[in-house]
């Protein structure tokens, strides 16, 4: 099932090669995505609903979903799933409240004292992707941290349903967040709207959330054409298990194949320390694979995975810090040595019994996460990433005293006469 490479036999540039993924190199996703941007702009509303007939085969009623109807929507959610939508809020709220932590004032020469204050960005949105899969615990995801920061204004986009609605999962975590912006709109045309405002949609200062190739690409491109603010490219959903012989080759099969089923261009890369458990895996995802209903999605996602088999767990690590993934799994008893050699991963999971889909929906960490080899220079989606953090100074009179002649000294350096005089004018001459 899973082609497998041995480690020593990998050139440099094999290795890079193994660990590129999703690049546009023909630029299709790219020249698509501009069109869809450029049509956004030019035609607004319109073209949010000329956009999905095409891609969605509905068209919405309406874009914006009033309160009425998200509280009928939300009424349809069974018992169960609410329990269990709930059970996760409460733990994602628990792990996420505790990230904004006051910092010290810093004295950092007598009189001159420094400090940063967290302010939360105003009008934030968050992209919640359903194309093959709705995902409400996206919305968990993005709204618990949104609301812990205190963004004033939050505006949910996501696809419609077969039906053209929204779906009730949606509208119930809405609810239970206290979120009423919630819109009808998928794909880079929902991206391009929140970040050049429509008749109905409004604009933003960031935009959040995961999504296929083109919802990533279209947050990339408003970003650098427009000025705004992304969280970081979360594209199609990648898992790298690294496995020895204390792992369980069924566990690490089912977890390879909880992301193989998120998308066709997934990756769910095995990182073995002998052939015989890259077998033992092969096997196992052929048997799982035939159970699963998104087996033609998962099975294309593995034809463009792979295995390797390394000589040892630090050669593991050596590769899993090259690939930088989404995820890491560290299918091991040894999983607690390793952890200070990793370097490059967007949520790690430890040892045998913890599976991603933990981490995907309810242990309290935060699924979003970067992908493509983002992780090298990106951390995953936090409280910290709805804020800013604003520094403040304040220098008395005994500490211009201080310091001024440091300041006044560089100013020189610089050539910056200006900025030299209006230091020493306070120090009582220039
Ligand atoms: N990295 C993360 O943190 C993370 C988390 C969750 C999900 N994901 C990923 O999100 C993705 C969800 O993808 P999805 O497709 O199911 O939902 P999606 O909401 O991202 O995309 C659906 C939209 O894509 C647009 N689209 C579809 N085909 C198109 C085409 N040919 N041209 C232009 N636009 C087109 C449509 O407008 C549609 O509404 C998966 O790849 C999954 O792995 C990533
Ligand atoms: N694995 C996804 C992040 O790549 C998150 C998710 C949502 N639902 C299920 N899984
Ligand atoms: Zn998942």
């Amino acid at each position: 099932m899973l082609k497998a490479y041995s480690y020593a036999k990998l050139s440099a540039l094999e290795i890079a090669g193994l660990c590129e993924r999703n690049i546009d190199v023909s630029n299709k996703i790219s020249k698509t995505v501009e069109e869809i941007i450029d049509r956004v702009k030019d035609a607004g509303d319109h073209a949010l609903s000329d956009f999905a007939e095409k891609f969605d085969g509905v068209i919405p009623e309406r874009l914006f979903v009033e309160k009425e109807e998200l509280g009928k929507l939300a009424a349809q959610v069974n018992e169960k799933a609410r329990k269990a939508l709930q059970v996760a809020y409460a733990n994602i709220y628990k792990f996420h409240q505790t990230q904004l932590a006051r910092e010290e004032k810093i004295e950092t020469t007598g009189g001159v004292s420094c400090w940063r204050e967290y302010r939360a960005i105003q009008k934030v949105g968050l992209y919640i992707p359903g194309g093959t899969a709705v995902l409400p615990s996206t919305l968990l995801m993005l709204g618990i941290p949104a609301k812990i920061a205190g963004c004033r204004d939050i505006v949910v986009c996501c696809p419609p349903g077969k039906d053209g609605k929204l779906s009730p999962y949606i509208a119930y975590v809405a609810k239970i967040l206290g979120i009423e912006k919630v819109y009808i709109v998928g794909g880079a045309q929902a991206i391009a709207a929140m970040a050049l405002g429509t008749e109905t949609i409004p604009k933003v200062s960031k935009l959040f959330g995961p999504g296929n190739q083109y919802v990533t690409r279209a947050k990339m491109i408003v970003h650098s054409r427009y000025g705004v603010a992304i969280d970081m490219p979360a594209g199609p959903s990648e898992v790298l298990v690294i496995a020895d012989e204390s792992c369980r080759p069924d566990f690490v099969a089912a977890d390879l194949l909880a992301q193989a089923e998120h998308s066709p261009d997934s990756q769910a890369i095995l990182v073995a320390t002998s052939a015989g458990i890259i077998e033992k895996v092969n096997k196992s995802l052929s048997d799982q694979l035939a159970e699963l209903p998104r087996m033609e999605i998962a099975g294309k996602a593995l034809s463009n995975s792979y295995a390797i088999e390394t000589a040892n767990l630090n050669e593991a690590v050596t590769f899993a810090n090259h690939y930088a993934s989404e995820h890491l799994i560290l299918a091991s008893e040894q999983y607690e040595s390793l952890i200070p050699q990793i370097r490059n991963a967007g949520s790690v999971f430890l040892g045998n019994f913890a599976p991603e889909a933990a981490g995907d929906y309810a242990s309290g960490t935060n699924h979003t996460l970067p992908t493509s080899g983002f992780a090298r220079a990106y951390s995953g989606v936090s409280v910290d990433a709805f804020v800013k953090k604003v520094t403040f100074q304040h220098i008395t009179e005994e500490g211009i005293a201080n310091l001024g002649p440091i300041i006044e000294t560089l100013a020189e350096i610089e050539g910056l006469e200006a900025h030299r005089r209006s230091v020493a004018i306070r120090r009582g001459g220039i």
